[in-house]
């Protein structure tokens, strides 16, 4: 089972994790991202969702067309663990390797 990280760990964790913040109340991470539209949403979900199976480590995720809020939280460790991190680092880089979303949007 993966340790949950010290304070100290979880600080660093998130300086270099700048999209994302802490879940209020709950130890656990948070990010919500903004596609092009829905196909772009969900091939970031079905992207995410291979790596999350490979890791056996997965999200907590909710989708409305082209938005995409992530909540992260190892929840045999009670909380956030390095897998959070490092599922935190593959989602940063699905995304940014896809269009971003109009400046209306
Ligand atoms: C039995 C299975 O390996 C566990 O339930 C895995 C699956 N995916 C998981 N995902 C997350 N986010 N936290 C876990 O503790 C976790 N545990």
């Amino acid at each position: 089972m993966p340790a949950r990280l010290s304070p100290e760990a979880r600080a660093a964790a998130l300086a270099a994790l700048p999209g994302w913040r802490e879940v209020e109340g709950r130890d656990a991470i948070f990010r919500s991202l903004r596609f092009a539209d829905f196909g772009a949403a969900f091939g970031f979900m079905a992207q995410v969702a291979l790596v999350a199976e490979r890791m056996n480590h997965h999200p907590e995720w909710f989708n409305v067309y082209n938005r995409v809020d992530v909540t992260l939280s190892t929840h045999d460790a009670g909380g956030l663990s390095n897998l959070d991190v490092e599922l935190a680092q593959a989602i940063d880089r699905i995304a940014a390797a896809l269009p971003p979303p109009s400046a209306s949007e």
